[in-house]
């Protein structure tokens, strides 16, 4: 069982417009609601694809009444412990050409108390987990050190901890010893205050986040695929996407794929580019199916030339 984290989830709203225009009155094409979150779409992920998960989330207010309702309809198991607070709502405006504008908002206030709960939902379900996933920004509350306290503990319980998180989160995974982080480009430029050319620069940056005391670290760069750096060395990726319709979460597709496929080795990073390109190819924030997966235009290659130029 993989046992995914969302501290900060919301109901996302992700409307097909023309064209983006500044101060217009915009009609939608078309619309979709869907149960959001970094670890709720892994969860949704692994689920699609018979990958037993349970999903941890604080939920408030009518918007986490509507959260639950969405994640009970897809049949996604769920540990929900209520707070004060209601549970964000998040915008996507998607274009044609597949450039997505998202809003997201803070997200509500999670107290100490409620931090407290949480916590104790995790470490106590985290007994039974092969790993366990935190993802997704952190709710105004709770202190980076309580965050970082959360780590610690389940890594020191013994927990295979992987956390896809930005800025100090990040790097509170990262110093806990997460046995894998998975940062995309811009959370991994910040992460190493450095931003990336070449897919030189991202194995450097990726090895500066091992020394720090990643396990591994799974690199997400868009169309430039993505990047594995651990003990056994590096592996690069790529999943070619004809027609990108929505990349909204694309991130936590390719983070569910890799795990769904024991986490190391050319077989568990195709299988994340794989899932990958196809939520990619979906609308919405929507996870692929069995069905919606082709292994065959994914190639993987190790020890990639570090002076290939990004280009998303
Ligand atoms: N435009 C794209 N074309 C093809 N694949 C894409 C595209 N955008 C994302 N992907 C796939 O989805 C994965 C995650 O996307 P990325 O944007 O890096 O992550 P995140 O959603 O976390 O920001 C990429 O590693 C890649 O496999
Ligand atoms: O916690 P954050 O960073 O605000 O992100 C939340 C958003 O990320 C998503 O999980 C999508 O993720 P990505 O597009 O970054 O892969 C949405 O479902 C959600 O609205």
């Amino acid at each position: 069982m993989i046992l995914t984290v969302t501290l900060n989830p919301s109901v996302d709203r992700a409307l097909e417009v023309d064209a983006l225009i500044r101060g217009e009155v915009l009609r939608a094409a078309d619309s979709h609601i869907d149960p959001g979150g970094k670890g709720v779409n892994v969860s949704r992920a692994l689920l699609a694809n018979g990958v037993r998960s349970t999903a941890v989330v604080p939920t408030g207010g009518a918007e986490g009444e509507q959260l639950v309702d969405l994640l009970n309809a897809e049949g996604v198991d769920l540990l929900s412990v209520p707070i004060a607070g209601r549970t964000r709502s998040n915008i996507t405006l998607a274009e044609p050409d597949g450039t997505v504008t998202k809003i997201n908002e803070a997200g509500p206030v999670l107290s100490d108390a409620e931090f407290a709960q949480v916590s104790k939902a995790v470490l106590d379900a985290a007994a039974n987990a092969d790993w366990v996933v935190i993802c997704g920004s952190l709710p105004p509350g709770p202190s980076i050190d309580a965050f970082a306290d959360l780590c610690s503990r389940l890594v020191g319980a013994g927990s295979r901890l992987a956390v896809d998180s930005s800025g100090p989160a990040l790097l509170a995974g990262v110093a806990a010893g997460a046995a894998l982080v998975k940062p995309n480009r811009e959370e991994l430029a910040e992460a190493v205050g450095a931003e990336p050319a070449t897919l030189g620069d991202v194995i450097e940056a990726c090895r500066r986040l091992r020394a720090a005391g990643a396990g591994a670290v799974l690199a997400s760069l868009g169309a430039d695929g993505a990047i594995l750096v651990d003990a056994d060395g590096v592996l690069a990726g790529v999943s070619p996407v004809s027609v990108p319709r929505s990349t909204v979460g694309a991130g936590d597709a390719l983070l569910a794929g890799f795990l769904s496929a024991g986490a190391r080795g050319a077989a568990a990073l195709t299988e994340g580019l794989a899932w990958g390109a196809a939520a990619v190819s979906l609308p919405g924030s929507r996870m692929p199916t069995p069905a919606d997966l082709d292994r065959t235009h994914v190639r993987v290659t190790p020890d990639p030339d570090p002076s290939r130029p990004l280009h998303s």
